[in-house]
Formats: C-alpha cells, structure tokens, sequence
C-alpha cells in the first residue's frame, strides 16, 4: 500500500463551523468540489473538533467497507440517532452486538422471505397505480413516499385496517420529519420539557405506544405461523432461538430503524426513476415494454440505474478505533472517514456517459459491487437492500402498464438535502395520462 506517514490529506481552511454546516446541506455539491481542489482523498473539519476524511477512489472505499469491524467502527452513535431510533438499533452497534442482531433479523430479510412479500406489495402498488390523477403533474416523490410508508406498514409491520393503521399512517411522517429545529431537542432529552421538543416527545412516545400494542398483540396471533410480514417472521424466529432471540426493545428499536432506513429511501429511488423515464420517450418505451411483459430483469436495472444517477446516501462512514493506512495516508484513531458514493457513481472512468440515465448498463452482467454503492458495502450492507429492490420493481411494473409518463417541467431538477438523504428539490413532478 502506498502509505505516507505524514499528516492528514489537504483540505479546505474554513472554520469547523462552516465546514460542518456546509456539508450538512450542501454536501452533493461541495463533494465534487473539493475532490477537484484537493484529489482523492480530503480532509474536512467537523464541529467538536472532530476530522473527517473523504474517499472517491473505489479501491481505498473497498477496503474501507471491507475493513475489520473491530476497527471500522459505524459508531453512527451520536445522541440525534439514539434518540430516535433506540439503543438497540442494528444501525448503531457495532463488533459483535452488530453481528448479533444481523443474524436475528436477516431471516426477514433472505431471499424466501422476500418472495412473500411480492403478492402483498403488488397489491398495494396496484392499488394506488389505480389512483393516479390524470394529465395533471403531481409530486411523483410525495405519492411514492405515501406509496412506500404504506408497504412499511402492511408488509414490514404487517398492521392491518383499523384505528391504529390509521393513527400510524399519520404520525409516521409526522416523527419522520426532522428539521434543524427538532435537532437540540434529540440531542438534549432534558429540553424536551419544552415548546416545539415537548411535542416531537409525545408524538415519539405515542408511535412508541401504538408499535408496542401491535407487537404484543401479534405474539399472540392466531395465524402468526402463517404470516409474511416482516414483524410476524421476526416473532417467530426470535422464538425459536430460545433465550438469544430478539427482546422486545431490540424488536421495538429495529422496527423504528427499519422504517427511517427503509421508507423515504425506497420512496425517492422510485420518484428519481419515474422523472427520468418521464424525460425520456426511448427509455420510457423500454420500460413500459419490460412492464408489459413483466421483465424483471429490466426494471431492476432501472431501479439500480436511478440509485446510480440520484443515489439517496451520497456517502458512507465508519469511525477508525486505531491507526489505518488508508488513501495514502496514516489516519488516526477517531478520524471519521466517508466514502463518497455520490463521486464513485459520477466517475466517467467507471461508468460512460455518466450523467446520462441508462438503465441498459445494469443488464449485460452488473458494473462490479465496488463501484455501485447506494447500498454501502461489507458486513454492514444495507440489509433491506433486496428488499428495496423487489418494492422497486413492482411498484415501477404497476405504475407503467397503466400510465404514459410526461415531463412535467425542464430536465433540471437538483437535489437537496432532507433528513440526511438527498431527494429531489423540487418533488420530481411528473404528470401521466392512461396509456392506449
Ligand atoms: C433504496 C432504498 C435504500 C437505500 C438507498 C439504503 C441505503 C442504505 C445505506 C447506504 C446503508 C449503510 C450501509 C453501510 O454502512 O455500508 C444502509 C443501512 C441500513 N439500511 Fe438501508 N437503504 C434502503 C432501503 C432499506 C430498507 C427497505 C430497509 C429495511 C426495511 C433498510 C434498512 C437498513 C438498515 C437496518 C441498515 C443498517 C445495516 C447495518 O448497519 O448492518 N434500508 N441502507
């Protein structure tokens, strides 16, 4: 490995503050930047005190996603996440607590468990593809998060009808919605006493509430052996692995982080892919043909293409225990260090024409797993990848055997900053009218 034993690799000068504030809101522009300023591997300083470093070259991303647990830390611990999503959350554990609760949720996760979901989301997809306006433009990212946050309830949680869908339906997006207000509130649970804090607080508290009545009613369910949902499939494999089985704060705490990872997610890949296809009769047409004939294959490729063009997690982190050789330099102990997907999906020497949106290069064998990144990578790969996928591809088949997409603006849209994630700025608007 080219190691150099100096110091850190170059980066801007600006205050912490400003550093940290940047790329909190501005990150999907600031990245690119600074690696034609800096080269591949930058430095950035973070409020605390804290350094960060960004990777784009995929090797040095390879080996810090293929790195030891022991020393490639998530430690996505940070008091904000703790409080929404729980001390148990897959997200925030790390060595063997992490490899722990992986091996008890990754049965609801396999590839037997996702081919239950199918007929439940198909159903669902169908459903709202019938309730389209048309040839009116509507937010394709809105209907889609509307879309998704309701396979999130049926299928992951597997709620069915009644007050408590209803509740849900309503305070999910409520809790979901994290604006820079909210932000002292999850970090100092003390000020949630008061004003704005003392709301988000009860609502947490309620959602809290309604999760844990649900679980423990389906304990007991009649038909729990024969249901595919996500939270009756974990029951009954917490169950059968006697006293190491999930308890019911890690079940509570992963059904939470499940939802904040799973839903807006899912939601915005499938906007991004509806306002490119809308843009573009040619792939539009080769899309709606692999709907007509249910080519799996062809939608997944314009699903992974959308995560490529628009990918939702523009980076991924992992805080160093000890001293790595990595990127041509020695970071210390504590550096936390990113992996730029956003720059590796970009790259024109990995995929041509990187701007333009061709699902097409996702058929003849996948670009390799180290360069297409919306997922992460390693032992910690996004659990409900597959599962985001299968959503994907029924969703996108139930919407074009229905509808002819138009544009519903220029090709311009830009990306923001929301919750972490970047989704499109302006909603992805779209509008659609009955195919002949
Ligand atoms: C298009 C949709 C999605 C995207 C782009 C996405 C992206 C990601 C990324 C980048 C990570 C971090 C991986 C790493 O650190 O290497 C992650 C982790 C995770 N995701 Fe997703 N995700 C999506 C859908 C889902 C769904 C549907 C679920 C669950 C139903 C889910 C649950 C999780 C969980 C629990 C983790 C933590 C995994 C761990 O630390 O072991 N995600 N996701």
């Amino acid at each position: 490995m080219n190691t150099r034993t100096a110091d850190l690799p170059p980066g801007p000068r600006l205050p912490e503050w400003v550093q940290s504030a940047a790329f909190l809101s501005l990150r999907h522009r600031i990245v690119p930047f600074l690696r034609r300023r800096y080269g591949e591997t930058v430095r950035l300083r973070l409020v605390g005190g804290r350094t960060a470093v960004q990777l784009s070259n995929p090797e040095h991303i390879r080996q810090l996603l293929a790195g030891s647990p022991t020393t490639f830390h998530a430690n996505r611990g940070n008091a904000v996440l703790r409080s929404l999503l729980g001390e148990h959350s897959l997200f925030l554990a790390d060595e063997d607590e992490h490899t722990r609760l992986r091996r008890l949720l990754w049965p609801a996760f396999n590839g037997a468990a996702l081919r239950g979901y199918g007929e439940l989301i198909t159903g669902l997809a169908a459903e709202d593809a019938e309730r389209w306006p048309s040839g009116v433009p509507f937010s394709a990212h809105a209907r889609m998060q509307t879309l998704t946050l309701e396979v999130m309830l049926r299928v992951v949680y597997g709620i069915a009808d009644g007050p408590r869908l209803d509740e849900l339906r309503v305070r999910f997006p409520e809790l979901l919605d994290i604006g820079p207000l909210d932000l002292p509130g999850l970090q100092k649970p003390e000020l949630q006493r008061f004003w704005v804090w003392r709301r988000k607080a009860e609502l947490q508290r309620r959602v809290d509430a309604l999760i844990r009545a649900e679980t423990a009613e389906r304990r007991k369910a009649p038909d729990l052996a024969e249901r595919t949902d996500v939270l009756s499939q974990l029951l009954r494999f917490s169950a059968g692995s006697g006293a190491d089985g999930l308890s019911d704060a890690e079940l509570h705490d992963n059904l939470i982080t499940m939802l904040v990872g799973g839903h807006e997610t899912t939601a915005t890949a499938l906007a991004w892919a509806l306002y490119e296809l809308s843009h573009d009769p040619d792939q539009l047409a080769a899309a709606q043909r692999a709907a007509d004939e249910n080519d799996q294959k062809y939608l997944e490729a314009v699903v992974k293409e959308s995560l490529r063009l628009h990918p939702v997690i523009h980076e991924v982190g992992r805080t160093l225990t000890e001293p790595v050789d990595l990127g041509g330099y020695r970071l210390p102990a504590g550096t936390l260090v990113m992996g730029s997907i956003g720059l590796v999906h970009a790259d024109p020497t990995l995929f041509e024409q990187p701007a333009a949106f061709r699902p097409a290069r996702f058929l003849d064998g996948n670009p390799p797993a180290t360069i297409w990144l919306p997922f992460g990578g390693g032992l910690r790969r996004c659990i409900g990848a597959a599962f985001s996928l299968v959503e994907g591809v029924i969703v996108l088949r139930e919407a074009l055997v229905r509808w002819q997409l138009r544009p519903a603006g220029d090709r311009t849209e830009p990306a923001r900053v929301r919750n972490l994630m970047l989704v499109p700025a302006r909603g992805a608007r779209i509008s659609a009218v009955p195919r002949a």
